[in-house]
């Protein structure tokens, strides 16, 4: 298994007709990663994956496993197993067949395959399960039958499409876990489909951020977190504060930036971590995540401190979110962990907002 498990995807541009799903993608999938391809709807995350399974050829663009073009290689012959988003299962069949179905297939004779799928279901703890017919199996089993499936052929990359979408949160999360553990368990070069970023920071070795057919930032969970190149990563992975921002002045350790909507301006470390790159052109916005954003009844010493009205205090249990009105039109919210009552602010309060410069980071507005 793994014998050629890197996906290389260059310069890739697929159209159906009029319409561009994929533009100019190169992205560089390495061996035994969890890659995840995450984007809202129709970003052209499914349609990349189906590339790499050869379910679609691309109409520009090449598409290689280590140093072999697979650009044009028909499914059958890429040893790619993939789960799909409805599991596609034989409901008529048992678990057995169904996981067996890709040997058969593949000729190999009654002893070896009887073994290989009844390994298979163990791993996925479905071997109490093998006789079952698979309509008679909860959503999470048949979930679990259709990853054996796909493992069961020791493919060198495992495609996984959306495939806990159908599951409700609390299997979700269990079967998040037991595909790592597959995952690492067989060590298999792994593709990933999900529109939830929950499941993308949790889950991946690297995210590729998709939106409108291209791909705008390929990285680690907290690259892609921390450090987003551009409004629309900023606003997509977590939570964030966003405001349109020009830029006055820079030099020195600080730059310094003006809010219209805050109408004040706001210094920011002039760090690669806190300022993104961007070039004349650009039209700018500020980042800061609620996590980041200090909200007092007291005043607080330094720059970036300005007065606003709470207007919402909502509750969730580990963390308390508070909106403050600091202008006609805009609201900042703050997040803290629960510290109990005594702490929680007043709707109404008159505060300060404190925005630290180590926290801001500024973005150019993505290209469409
Ligand atoms: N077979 C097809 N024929 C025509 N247009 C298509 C086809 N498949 C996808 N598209 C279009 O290509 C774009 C990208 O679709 P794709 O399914 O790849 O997006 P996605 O990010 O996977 O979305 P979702 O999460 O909704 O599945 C969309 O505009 C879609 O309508």
């Amino acid at each position: 298994m793994n014998q050629m498990s890197i996906v290389h995807l260059s310069a890739i541009t697929k159209q159906f007709g009029k319409v561009t799903a994929v533009e100019g993608l190169d992205l560089l999938i390495k061996e035994g990663e969890f890659f995840t391809f995450l984007g809202p709807s129709g970003c052209g995350k499914t349609t990349t994956l189906r590339m790499v399974a050869g379910f679609y050829y691309p109409t520009k663009g090449v598409v290689k496993f280590n140093d072999r073009d697979m650009t044009t290689v028909p499914p059958e012959k890429r040893n790619t197993g993939m789960v799909f988003q409805n599991y596609a299962l034989f409901p008529h069949m048992t678990v057995f067949e169904n996981v067996a179905f890709g040997l058969k297939v593949r000729k190999l004779n009654k002893a070896e395959t009887k073994t290989r799928v009844t390994d298979v279901l163990k791993k996925v703890r479905l071997d109490q399960y093998a006789d079952r017919q698979v309509s008679q199996l909860s959503g999470g089993q048949q979930q679990r039958v259709a990853l054996a499936r796909a493992i069961v052929i020791e493919p060198d990359i495992l495609l996984l499409d959306e495939p806990l979408s159908n599951l409700d949160a609390r299997l979700r999360d269990e079967m998040r876990a037991e595909i790592l553990r597959l995952q690492k368990e067989y060590k298999i070069t792994t593709i990933y489909v999900t529109h939830d970023q929950v499941e993308a920071l949790t889950m991946s070795d690297r995210i590729a951020v998709f939106n409108f057919g291209r791909c705008q930032q390929v990285g680690t969970p907290t690259e892609i977190y921390n450090e987003p190149v551009n409004d629309f990563v900023a606003e997509f992975i977590g939570e964030t504060n966003l405001l349109p921002v020009t830029e006055v002045q820079g030099g020195g350790e600080k730059r310094t930036y003006r809010s219209e909507a805050l109408g004040r301006e706001v210094t920011v470390n002039d760090t690669p971590l806190n300022i993104a790159r961007y070039g004349e052109v650009d039209e700018l916005r500020m980042s800061i995540r609620p996590e980041a954003v200090e909200v007092s009844v007291n005043q607080f010493s330094g720059p970036n401190v300005y007065p606003g009205t709470v207007k919402n205090v909502q509750f969730t249990g580990a963390a308390v979110h508070t909106y403050v009105e600091m202008n006609e039109g805009l609201t900042l919210v703050g997040t803290a962990l629960n510290q109990g009552p005594s702490t929680y602010l007043r709707e109404g309060a008159d505060v300060f907002v404190r925005l630290p410069e180590d926290q801001i980071r500024i973005v150019p507005k993505a290209g469409v």
